[in-house]
């Protein structure tokens, strides 16, 4: 079934074809297509050189025309139109050190890294595979486009592609690509931690992610990735059967969970992580702590943004399997909540002050604050200005 962006993507395709240029869906859109999953971000490679694709159509992007792509937009969906191409030697094996555009979509096909991507369709859904791919897909076999080692060196990113692919698909690695994977893969070491970790995240959010697990370990490739290369030990501690994570702070989180020694800011630097990645594992750390020793509460519901609560549940999922799933209790909690931030306790910095006027200004005060809240959040005292006072007269504040 073609999706809306796929019928928009052949308009695309039928105009670049009628101003005699040939086009055609390349990549990860016509493997997922074939296999029926969800289609992420559309391809197209055309014999039409940038300067053509942007005299053709009304919206286009620049993103990278030294490469031979621009972003198309249309009917409100873009599409990556990349000119078909050659690439030269690549000395930073990341980018080639030059592109050459030609005018055939072979030689364009010829240069991606695996059968299964090097696929292209034409606007009527006519295949071209020049390589097995589609046998590959049936057999679900992961191999590359002729030689491996050359396609690896090309770019070594492309082994945990290959790792990836199996956990997200659940293919098995082609036994030459899998030797050609072992023979380059110290070469990971020197590619762009970013691009790793997004590999890395669509691994472990991949329904098969056991076996992409499974192919790092055997592999060795581990002992190359950012930590995890300094304790070893950290891979084979995983759980055996890890479901996915659909966040890299969850699996940052999952890893921290069972070897504390390294702390999370490690993780997030080494791994070129956002601050948001950083604040989702923190996050979820806290609250496994927290589970751990009081189980689910107001108190862990209040404290955890809602955000990542279906986050927490998988990882519950893979520590507390017998209590899971805790995602539906969570809910119900959060709606039984007295407060909802600081800001609705009854009681605030200045109230204290009336109540102690001789205290001076002081860390007592944040912190009797706090206190009064996981009280009040915990259904422990109501939230009135008098039991709140009535509470701070039993307990009364360290002054400091
Ligand atoms: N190191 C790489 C990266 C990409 N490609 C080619 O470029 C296409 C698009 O790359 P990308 O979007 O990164 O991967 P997809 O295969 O489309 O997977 P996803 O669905 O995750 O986007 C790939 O299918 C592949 O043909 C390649 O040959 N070598
Ligand atoms: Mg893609």
């Amino acid at each position: 079934m073609l999706t809306e962006a796929f019928l928009a993507g052949k308009e695309v395709i039928d105009k670049l074809n009628s101003h005699n240029h040939q086009a055609f869906f390349v990549g990860g859109c016509v493997r997922d297509l074939l296999l029926n999953r969800e289609i992420g971000d559309i391809d197209i490679a055309t014999s039409a050189a940038p300067k053509m694709v942007q005299n053709i159509f009304d919206k286009v992007i620049p993103v990278g025309i030294e490469h031979g792509t621009v972003i198309v937009r249309h009917k409100q969906q873009s599409f990556e139109v990349t000119t078909f191409r050659v690439d030269g030697k690549y000395t930073d094996q990341r980018h080639p050190d030059e592109v050459t555009f030609v005018s055939a979509v072979d030689k364009d096909l010829e240069r991606r890294d695996f059968t299964i991507n090097a696929l292209a369709m034409d606007m009527n859904g006519k295949i071209i595979d020049l390589f097995g791919g589609k046998k590959d897909l049936q057999q679900k076999v992961i191999r590359t486009v002729g030689d491996g080692y050359e396609r690896f060196t090309e770019d070594p990113l492309r082994i945990i592609r290959a790792i990836r692919f199996s956990g997200q698909l659940g293919f098995f690695i082609d036994h030459d690509t899998l030797q050609a994977m072992e023979q380059v893969k110290k070469q990971i070491k020197n590619l762009a931690k970013e691009r790793i970790t997004q590999e890395i995240t669509k691994l472990f959010a991949g329904s098969y992610l056991n076996l992409g697990i499974d192919y790092l370990k055997r592999t060795e490739i581990y002992k190359n990735l950012p930590i995890i290369a300094q304790y070893p030990g950290i891979i084979h501690k995983l759980p055996k059967s890890l479901k996915p994570l659909y966040s890299f702070g969850e699996t940052i989180a999952l890893f921290h969970y069972i070897e504390p020694q390294v702390p999370i800011i490690n993780w997030v630097k080494a791994w070129k992580c956002s601050n948001k990645i950083k604040q989702e594992a923190i996050q979820l750390i806290d609250a496994l702590r927290y589970y751990q020793e009081h189980q689910i509460d107001k108190w862990l519901v209040y404290q955890l943004d809602s955000v990542y609560y279906s986050g927490f549940d998988r990882l519950i999922s893979i520590f507390h399997p017998e209590d899971y799933p805790i995602e539906p209790t969570m809910k119900k909690l959060v709606r039984e909540l007295p407060i909802q931030s600081k800001k609705d306790l009854a009681l605030n910095g200045n109230h204290l002050m009336e109540i102690f006027p001789e205290a001076p200004k002081g860390p007592w005060l944040k912190n009797t604050i706090n206190r009064l809240e996981k009280e009040v959040v915990l259904g422990r005292i109501i939230n009135t200005k008098y039991t709140l006072k009535e509470w701070i007269r039993c307990n009364p504040p360290e002054i400091n």
